[in-house]
């Protein structure tokens, strides 16, 4: 079943914490993945992170310098904390010496504000500003007060969904330590819009369209396009969140300095990032390497078929008709 199809309306999604768990337990729920996913407005999202996602409608205080970092799961998500970590940092931190970041796994120097670390709920609270989020939230089920900010601003960045598709299988093998599940059917259950976050073309278009009509506000970048030009987008994102490079650090070789520190070749060789586990909660921990892969574009030819590869790239087109995304 698609994610459009369902019933449960938009104004499910803000009613408050009482109510929440309630909701919760009607919720259409389908299993299939490494968790059974429940559909809230519109999305499958793990009961926790709905539950989550709930309290945060009424309790998240959003402040006028906050900024976002948005994305599907296995999109460049821990690419892009890295980077905006580093840029917005870059007047504390010597980029060569010491760098937070060469001890540091990106998702613990940017925290998910529906994710909470070590399952700290007030983390984020407690953070300074300006902070540096990060969610997999969809537009639409931002808690109303911060979608109503109009001033903090949103990087969303995007995939293409056969690498994305891969990568989240290879992911849910992972955390499922041995509970192997079969590439055809996780294909043809994300090809449905059922995975954690999906429909994965409608959480893309929420922010396509947004980044479309205001794009002070939405940067939308691709995964692809980071790959290619990465001094290029570093130097937009840099100038999206406010801090634009100057023509001597542009001299000096900063925008190159940190493409290479937040590059995969660099970050996935950190004695951090290869040994230890992230606690997400009491029954789910992550190796830390489990998010640095392969890092390539096109590595869906490894393991889906061209019929496969044809297959999700009809349904994607069909489902960006007109909306003027290209992925
Ligand atoms: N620095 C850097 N540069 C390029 N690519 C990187 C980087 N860090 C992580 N990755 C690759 O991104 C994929 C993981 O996606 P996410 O970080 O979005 O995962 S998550 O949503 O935070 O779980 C996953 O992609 P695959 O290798 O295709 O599985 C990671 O390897």
């Amino acid at each position: 079943m698609e994610g459009r199809s369902a019933t449960n309306s938009s104004s499910e999604a803000i009613l408050s914490e009482s109510h929440g768990a309630d909701l919760l337990s009607k919720l259409p729920s389908r299993e299939g993945w490494s968790e059974p996913l429940v559909l809230y407005n519109n999305y499958w999202i793990r009961p926790r992170i709905a539950a989550t996602i709930m309290r945060l409608q009424s309790s998240f205080r959003p402040r006028h310098d906050d900024i976002i970092l948005a994305s599907n799961p296995k999109c460049g998500t821990t690419w892009m904390k890295a980077l905006a970590f580093v840029i917005t940092n870059r007047s504390r931190y010597d980029i060569e010496n010491n760098h937070p970041l060469l001890s540091c796994h990106p998702h613990e120097v940017v925290p998910f504000i529906e994710i909470p670390l070590n399952g700290d709920m007030n983390y984020v609270e407690t953070l300074p500003s300006p902070r540096l989020l990060a969610t997999h939230m969809p537009l639409s089920l931002f808690p109303k007060s911060l979608a109503a900010s109009s001033c903090c601003r949103i990087v969303y960045v995007c995939r293409h969904p056969k690498d994305a598709f891969v990568s989240r299988w290879h992911f849910e093998n992972k955390i499922c330590r041995g509970n192997n599940i079969d590439l055809e059917n996780a294909f043809s259950m994300f090809s449905e819009g059922f995975s954690a976050y999906g429909p994965f073309w409608e959480h893309c278009l929420e922010y396509w369209r947004e980044s479309t009509t205001s794009p002070d506000k939405v940067l939308f970048l691709k995964y692809e396009d980071l790959m290619s030009e990465p001094v290029k987008y570093v130097k937009r994102l840099a100038a999206f969140l406010g801090v634009p490079f100057s023509t001597k650090e542009e001299e000096d070789g900063i925008p190159e300095e940190v493409v290479r520190l937040c590059s995969f070749d660099k970050l996935s060789t950190l004695h951090t990032n290869q040994t230890g586990d992230m606690v997400r909660r009491a029954n789910l921990i992550i190796e830390n390497s489990a998010f640095f892969r392969k890092g390539k574009v096109g590595d869906w030819v490894n393991h889906m078929s061209e019929e496969m590869g044809r297959k999700l790239d009809c349904i994607v087109e069909e489902k960006l008709k007109g909306s003027g995304l290209v992925l």
